[in-house]
Parts: structure tokens; sequence; C-alpha cells
């Protein structure tokens, strides 16, 4: 296949972060993209266009000429594939509004963290073929329109013979994409790491700083701990998505800041920028992906005659504070309300 012609247009649906760097790179190899998303982005692109740049220092602009921006999906839009990017609490509405304006069969990738989106989205828009997938590196936006990749890796998204004349395509984008026969495994792998999403996000410090802080590592080592019990009390071996494998990993952050540094080296291979996605909603005053996240593994454990403790008191420090979560909490603040 000629890499150079696409295949199909994409639409994305929840352009923020992801959706508007992999949206944004697909638009930029000559894709026709349509970005669906809230007038806070969207007028911030139709001003400024894209600007997407990562950590190997590479930088590509995409005009807002280039791409079709809208508030809700055209009326007769037939994209060849969607990416569904909102956060997990969207979900639900993102994909009925899908449903209801996409022809049957529309192959759907959910670009979202945690395990349960694409079940959600399925189920509010039968008619579309949900696939999960997984983004395994960090998206921040730095200044309206500007979008930066801060950490690396390859999308992964369970196979599907729609996706395969996409690959060069992705790949030529510089957003590659693998094709996976189950992707459980890695969701929950990755489900794993994102358990640091909400220390991050009430550290209130870039990613690279708040894990070179030893409290907060202490307090991530533990929600993750009680996840790997879980996960091995219900049979599920999570796939390694970082340099250290997650069963060493809580052993690796608790280690001492001088000795982290040189075994989590290439773990801290994080841009100075790079801040996690619920750290976003925290600031933004939205309410975060929590229940998506340690919630998942509170009803994991539960479905095995378990408990989550840790998991779940970060679930309440989130969202049982809901709408006046605490903003910040200091490594120390953050043990105790966990009991570490
Ligand atoms: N950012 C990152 O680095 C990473 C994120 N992920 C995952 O990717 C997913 C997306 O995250 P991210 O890009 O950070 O999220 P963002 O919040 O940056 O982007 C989602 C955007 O979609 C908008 N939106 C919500 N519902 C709709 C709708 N019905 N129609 C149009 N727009 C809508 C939101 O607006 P509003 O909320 O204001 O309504 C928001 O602007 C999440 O599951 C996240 O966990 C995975 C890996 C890395
Ligand atoms: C890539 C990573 C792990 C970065 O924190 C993430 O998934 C997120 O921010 O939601």
């Amino acid at each position: 296949m000629n890499a150079d012609v696409a295949p199909g247009s994409v639409l994305v649906m929840g352009a923020g972060s992801i959706g508007c760097y992999v949206g944004g790179c697909l638009a930029a190899a000559g894709v026709p993209v349509t970005l669906v998303g809230r007038p806070r982005v969207l007028d911030a692109v139709a001003q400024h266009g894209l600007t997407l740049t990562d950590l190997e220092g590479n930088k590509r602009k995409v005009e807002a000429g280039a791409m079709q921006l809208a508030q809700a999906v055209p009326v007769g839009a037939k994209p060849s594939i969607v990416l569904l990017c909102v956060k997990s609490g969207a979900t639900a509405e993102a994909a009925a509004e899908l449903g209801a304006a996409l022809p049957a069969g529309t192959v759907v990738l959910s670009l979202q963290n945690g395990i349960s989106n694409a079940a959600v989205a399925s189920k509010a828009a039968p008619g579309l073929k949900v696939l999960p997938s997984m983004v395994p590196y960090n998206i921040a936006e730095l200044a309206p329109g500007a979008f930066h990749r801060g950490t690396t890796g390859r999308l992964m998204s369970v196979a599907h013979d729609a996706l395969k004349p996409w690959l060069a395509t992705f790949e030529k984008a510089g957003v590659p994409l693998d094709l996976l026969a189950d992707l459980r495994a890695v969701q929950w792998g990755k489900l794993l790491i994102n358990l640091n999403n909400p220390v991050n996000a009430l550290s209130g410090l870039p990613l690279r700083e708040e894990l070179l802080q030893h409290g907060y590592r202490r307090c991530f080592a533990a929600l993750m701990e009680e996840a790997i019990g879980v996960l091995a009390a219900a049979g599920i071996e999570p796939a390694q998505v970082t340099a250290v494998p997650a069963r060493r990993l809580p052993t690796v952050l608790r280690l001492p800041n001088w000795l982290f540094r040189i075994v989590a080296a290439r773990m801290l291979k994080i841009d100075a920028k790079a801040r996690s996605s619920m750290a976003d909603d925290l600031a933004l005053g939205r309410r975060t992906e929590v229940d998506a996240l340690c919630g998942e593994v509170v009803r994991l454990a539960q479905s095995h005659g378990r408990t989550a403790p840790r998991n779940a008191k970060m679930v309440e420090l989130l969202d049982g504070a809901w709408p006046k979560p605490p903003q910040q909490l200091s490594p120390d603040a953050m043990c105790r309300a966990l009991g570490i």
C-alpha cells in the first residue's frame, strides 16, 4: 500500500490532549481529520492551529484550515475510523452521540485509560464497533493549541481488519499503532501505571518532579502493590508497559532517591513539562477519572471477596469530596491519608 495516500478520514471525538495530538499528527501526514470538541479547545485551534512537539525535539505545525473543527458530530459524517478521546466520565454521552450520527459498523478506537470505556461506549452505541485501545505516552497542553508528547511508546489496539490499511499511515504520522488479539493484560498493565495519576494530580507537580519525591513514590507504590495483589487473586497477569516490570515496580519506587535515579533511569525519561492527565482535570475543576482507575481496582477486589482500602481511600479523597476535592497534598499528608 502507498503510505502517502490516507486510507480514509478520521473523526476525533473529544479534542483534548490525546485527540489533538494523535489527530493532529494524522492531519500533518495528510489525513482528512475532523476534531469534535469544546469551544475552549476548538477556538484556540481555530486561532493558532496546532503545534505538536515531542521530547525528541520534533515540531510540527498544522494550520487550522487543514482540519474540520466541529462542536458536534457533523451530520452525514462517514469517517473511516473514530478516535474516542474523552475522559471516562464522558464516554457514554459521547458514544451515544456517535451512535446516533454515524453509520452502523463504524470502527471506534477507545484511546482512553481504564478498563471499561470500550464496554461503556458499546453499550451506549451498540451499532458501532468499539475497540479497546491504549495510549502509552503522556501528552500535555502547554499553551492554547500547543500539545507536547513528553514520554515515548506505541499506540495499541485490539486488531480489526479495518485497521490494517491504516498501520502505514499511523507509522508515517509518528503515532505508530500495534494491533493485538486481546488488550486486557495491556490495559491492566497501563492501569497499574495510572495509579500514579491521582498521586501526581494531588502533588501539584510535573510528573518527573513528583516521581523524584520519595513520599509520593511510597503512595504510588502502596496503591500499585495493593492492585497487584488484587490482580493475582483475580488470575490476571498484567502486561509490562514500562521499562520496569510491574511486579518489581513497588520495590523500585520505594528505593531512596539516589538509588531510584539510577535504577529507574529509563522510567525517568520524562520531559520536565509532562504532567498526568488527571492533573489537568483537577486544575480545570473537572471531575477526575479516579473511579475508572482506583475504583476499578476496588470493584475487582470486591468481586473476588477482597478489599482494596488504599485505592478506595483515593477514590474517596477525590470523588467523596466532589465538587471540592483537595487541590494539593504534601507527601506526608498523602501518606497519612492513605494510612501508610
Ligand atoms: N493526556 C494524557 O497524557 C493521556 C491521557 N490518556 C487517556 O486519554 C483519554 C483522554 O484524555 P485527555 O486527552 O487528557 O482528555 P482531555 O480532557 O484533554 O480531552 C477530552 C476533551 O473532550 C471534551 N469532550 C467531552 N465530552 C465531549 C463530547 N460529548 N463532545 C465533544 N467534546 C467532548 C472535553 O471537554 P470537557 O471535559 O470540558 O467537557 C475535553 O476537552 C482519557 O481516558 C485519559 O485517561 C491516556 C494516556 C495519556
Ligand atoms: C501516560 C500517563 C501514564 C502519564 O501519566 C497517562 O496515562 C496519563 O497521564 O493519564
